[in-house]
């Protein structure tokens, strides 16, 4: 008998008590360990590129914590990169990159995508056989307009405002950069499906500070065609999107865009969250900063969530991404609150 993998059970719809969890950035700097591969590695882009590390790095938090399921340890931006963008991570300061210009997008070198992104193919296939059977392995991107922010801008900035005027000038250089990004993206999630992936998630950090319109072009569209192409190769994966900051956009986005399971930032109401489970699987969404301040603020949130959404289909999960000062006790009371939930 095979084990039972209950992430993909919530993905295809069934509830399961407890929730399973994972955290995202669960692999990064809250633990010692982490950090001691870290200085390993060299850059942090080395060690997105070496797949002995990365494993050891996504292997850290399923031995610690013992989570149902793990994220492979990468970056949205190697495939920018891949693309033949330059990008350096500076400590403090976050990634940096060269803003591109309306004229450069025509010249992505889609030819050394995947020889670039070959190191991230092998740490899934190493993962998927060093992980316990029963734990989820899976796959990333960031969707095109989150990766469009940072080719514009060169580097994060708080409202995006670089690439919302770009997107306005240049709307036909904008629409041939969102249209590479969503096909070179959709054959990366191929690949790392091919290599092991058990599903795969599209993170869209920046889809709250879109307006209607744009929203609907620069978000729902371009993430519809990855999954459009990743089903079409693997009807069977299922897609988790994380339209982060999206608001009252929220609502239809699961239907629009095709995905399977829907990821919550914290700012989403519960109440809102039980309407969007009725059509399928929520994942999220405890406020990060509860688990750094610990106590009551994380007993009562957790609680608040698993209240709500336990009794249907959902992946528990932080509404963004562990922060790097969370006490690994934390962590561990979580990990407890939720396991103990009947
Ligand atoms: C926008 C974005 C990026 N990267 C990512 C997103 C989307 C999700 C989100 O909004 O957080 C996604 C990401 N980044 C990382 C992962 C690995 C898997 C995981 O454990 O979740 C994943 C899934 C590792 C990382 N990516 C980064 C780190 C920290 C770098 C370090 O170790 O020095 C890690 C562990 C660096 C990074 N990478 C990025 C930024 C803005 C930064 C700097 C901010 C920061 O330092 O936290 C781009």
């Amino acid at each position: 008998m095979t084990a039972r993998r209950t992430v993909l059970e919530v993905l295809k719809g069934e509830t399961v008590s407890p929730p399973p969890l994972w955290m995202m950035r669960q692999a990064g700097r809250y633990l010692p360990e982490y950090r001691e591969t870290r200085k390993r590695a060299g850059s942090f882009l080395d060690l997105c590129y070496n797949p002995d590390l990365a494993v050891e790095v996504t292997l850290q938090p399923i031995e610690r914590f013992g989570f149902d399921a793990s994220i492979l340890f990468s970056d949205i931006l190697v495939v920018p990169h891949a693309l033949g963008r330059d990008l350096r991570f500076e400590e403090g300061r976050g990634p940096l990159l060269t803003p591109i210009q309306a004229h450069e997008i025509d010249a992505l070198n889609t030819e050394l995508f995947h020889v670039n992104l070959a190191p991230v193919y092998e740490t899934v296939r190493q993962l998927r056989r060093k992980l316990p059977d029963e734990t989820t392995l899976i796959g990333f991107c960031g969707a095109p307009w989150t990766v469009a922010t940072y080719m514009i801008a060169g580097h994060g900035t708080p409202d995006q405002a670089p690439a919302r005027l770009f997107a306005y000038r240049e709307p036909d250089a904008f629409r041939r950069l969102l249209k590479t990004l969503a096909d070179q993206s959709a054959s990366y999630l191929i690949r790392q499906i091919e290599a092991g992936a058990d599903v795969v998630q599209i993170f869209d950090s920046w889809s709250g500070v879109l307006d209607e319109g744009s929203f609907q072009a620069f978000c729902v569209e371009p993430v519809a065609e990855i999954v459009r192409q990743v089903r079409a190769a693997y009807p069977e994966v299922p897609v988790i999107g994380f339209p982060k900051g999206a608001g009252a956009n929220y609502a239809s986005y699961r239907s629009k865009t095709g995905i399977s399971g829907l990821g919550l930032d914290w700012t989403v109401p519960l109440t809102a969250a039980e309407t969007l489970q009725k059509d399928g699987a929520v994942q999220g969404n405890l406020d990060p900063l509860r688990l750094v301040a610990g106590g009551r603020a994380l007993q009562e949130g957790v609680d608040a969530i698993l209240d709500a959404l336990a009794d249907g289909p959902l992946i528990f999960n932080l509404g963004h991404g562990i922060t790097p000062e969370t006490p690994i006790a934390h962590v561990e009371a979580m990990v407890k609150q939720v396991r103990s939930r009947r």
